[in-house]
């Protein structure tokens, strides 16, 4: 029977019968048994069939197509548990189907490609990839080539590579180079590769629109080309907070079907000049003293971050700072909400439409966003001044292998915010604690030294005169002020409730006062600390000190879909292992 795109037949998998269906939006078959009994189902969305081919096909190594033409084979996405990280890894399924005729087979691969094209509209057809071959353990190019290439060509996709020769290589290529017949940019490498790739399309696009990326106050235009991410690099925070795990099936199938995932992304400005844009980290003091100190063991690999977080910490320094900050809405969401940004997330559905319910008249879009900025809007912003362990801003949460739970762990993908979490000069002991809870689930915003705020923009500069290159007589283990020093209590949580405060200054920096060196660690951290850090922007250090940061709401558009929530999601797997008839209706 055939109606419109709705097929139902029996077709063979083996010596076995089944019932096979393709409704709208599934595409399912149920094991029929020699009494007529339906035994278990398997429903495959149609939006995550990779490919139909005529024929016995396998993709192991290479393509083997046994053409007998009565047969064909469906590759589509089968989820497993990632053991251990956030999201769920993705695995291509095969399932050969035998037809009792040729022309039921002809059907059959006619249907299924019709509902392909119309349940997958953002499916790619043509990729641009940059390959970095230096990037993390220097295993880019095999992993695209052996494990990448051989998805996309099952899935017709055809790749226009280039293995970069240089530094920025890829992001000239995209600010200059002719990109039309593109649907998306695939980056091969870290995150460093990614920030290249987020550049290039950012500048072309605001270059097309005739927008001026220095003035922060200006709406940037979202990128039209989607970016996919395969993870071959250090870090790679931002595949790991979209996709949920580093794996370059899991990331090539996410490519495949077309998925689309907005993230809000971060302009860095200093002086009326556009810096740099970040997606995942912009850190002042702790985070910025360990990539320039990383920069100096690349040759370690991804181990040099372990080693230079362990000499960053032991050199115990803080630095002052003024933070200023304009707070977003906080009747939409906190960082303190215990929420997670997963995949279908309800807080980023609603900032799309507030986000974009202006957008065919971007005169009043750009006065709405203009007004935060504006001099008369002054009173929104908050100052604080003191000296702080770390200043963080991210627009996502930043989990990565490191930190499973991220940086900020309620903080959302595309909500068209950044969480600023203030660390404030602590006991080296509280220090520790605070980093360690990234590794577990304990809050590490639940410390009396730490606050966090979800916000719309920041500005910092460091007082007069620390910015120039100059070193404070202080470091040391034991140096730094105590809780009880401060007066804090240890079960009190100091973020929100000061964020009525329009002017605050808290920490040791008002006094000056010259730290104690601990006399066993005086070779590694007694020497003198620098009076200003640098910033770490997505794994670049900035050459500046004093910068001015905006979040744009969904700026670009990943190849991914947030992280899956394994309970939630009805896999095929799932109802293939439970003998239980599960058929889905959409
Ligand atoms: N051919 C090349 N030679 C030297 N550097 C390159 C080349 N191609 C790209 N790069 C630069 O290498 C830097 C690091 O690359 P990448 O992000 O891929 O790896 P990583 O630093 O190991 O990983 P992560 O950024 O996740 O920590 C990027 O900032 C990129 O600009
Ligand atoms: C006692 C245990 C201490 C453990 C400390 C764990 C803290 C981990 C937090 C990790 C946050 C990573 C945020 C992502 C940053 C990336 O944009 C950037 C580029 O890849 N990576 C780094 O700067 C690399 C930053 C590496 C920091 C260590
Ligand atoms: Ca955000």
């Amino acid at each position: 029977m055939e109606t419109d795109l709705r097929l139902e037949s029996s077709l063979w998998i083996g010596n076995r019968r089944y019932r096979a269906v393709l409704t709208g939006w599934y595409f399912n078959w149920t094991e029929v048994d020699k009494k007529n009994r339906d035994k278990k189902t398997i429903a495959v969305p149609v939006a995550e069939v990779v490919g139909v081919e005529e024929g016995r096909v396998e993709i192991l190594l290479q393509k083997l197509v046994e053409d007998t033409d009565k047969d064909f084979t469906v590759f589509y996405v089968k989820r497993s548990n990632s053991g251990g990280s956030s999201g769920l890894l993705w695995r291509l399924g095969r399932t050969q189907f035998s037809c009792p005729s040729r022309v039921l087979r002809d059907q059959w691969t006619k249907h299924l490609r019709t509902a392909l094209k119309t349940h997958g509209p953002l499916r790619p057809h043509r990729l641009l990839v940059f390959i970095n071959p230096f990037g993390g353990k220097r295993k880019a190019r095999k992993i695209f080539h052996s494990v990448v290439a051989p998805l996309f060509e099952l899935a017709g996709i055809s790749s226009h590579v280039i293995v970069t020769e240089r530094a920025n290589q890829a992001r000239d290529h995209l600010l200059k180079k002719d990109l039309t017949d593109f649907d998306g940019v695939v980056c091969v490498g870290g995150d460093g590769m990614f920030s290249e790739v987020l550049h290039g399309l950012i500048g072309r696009t605001q270059q097309e629109a005739g927008l001026c990326e220095n003035d922060p106050t200006v709406t940037l235009h979202p990128c039209p080309l989607h970016i996919g991410i395969i993870p071959a690099g250090s870090t790679d925070c931002v595949c790991y907070a979209t996709v949920g795990v580093i794996d370059p099936v899991t990331s090539a199938l996410h490519i495949i079907i077309g998925d689309s995932q907005p993230l809000d992304v971060c302009s860095v400005h200093h002086a009326s000049s556009l810096v740099s844009y970040s997606v995942s980290l912009l850190g002042y003091g702790f985070y910025g003293d360990v990539l320039a100190e990383s920069e100096k063991h690349r040759w370690m690999g991804p181990l040099r971050y372990e080693y230079s977080g362990t000499m960053v910490y032991l050199s115990n320094r803080s630095y002052a700072g003024i933070v200023q900050y304009l707070p977003a809405d906080p009747l939409l969401s906190s960082p303190r909400d215990k929420t997670r940004c997963l995949s279908g997330c309800s807080v980023c559905s609603r900032s799309t439409d507030r986000l974009f319910s202006h957008s065919s008249d971007s005169g009043s879009l750009y006065s709405s966003q203009f007004s935060q900025f504006s001099s008369d809007s002054e009173g929104d912003w908050v100052s604080v001044e003191g000296r702080f362990k770390c200043v963080s801003l991210t627009c996502m949460s930043s989990s990565c292998p490191r930190s499973p739970l991220g940086l900020s762990p309620s903080a959302h993908l595309a909500d068209g915010t950044g969480d600023l979490i203030l660390v404030w000069d602590t006991h080296p002991l509280g220090f520790l604690k605070f980093l360690y809870r990234h590794t577990s689930t304990q809050d590490q915003f639940d410390l009396p030294f730490v606050e966090v705020h979800r916000v719309k923009a920041v500005r910092f500069s460091a007082p007069s005169g620390k910015e120039e290159e100059g070193y404070e007589e202080i470091g040391g283990l034991s140096g730094g002020i105590d809780e009880e020093e401060r007066g804090y209590d240890e079960t009190e949580s100091s973020s929100g409730s000061q964020q009525h405060l329009t002017e605050r200054v808290r920490g040791r920096e008002m006094t000056n006062e010259p730290k104690t060196p601990s006399p066993f660690l005086c070779g590694l951290c007694c020497s003198k600390t620098p009076a200003a850090s640098v910033w770490n922007c997505d794994g670049e250090i900035l050459p500046f000190t004093e910068i001015l940061c905006r979040i744009h709401g969904q700026l670009v558009r990943l190849y991914a879909r947030g992280i899956e929530d394994g309970a939630a999601v009805h896999s095929s797997e799932e109802s293939d292992k439970s003998e239980r008839t599960c058929i889905l209706h959409k």
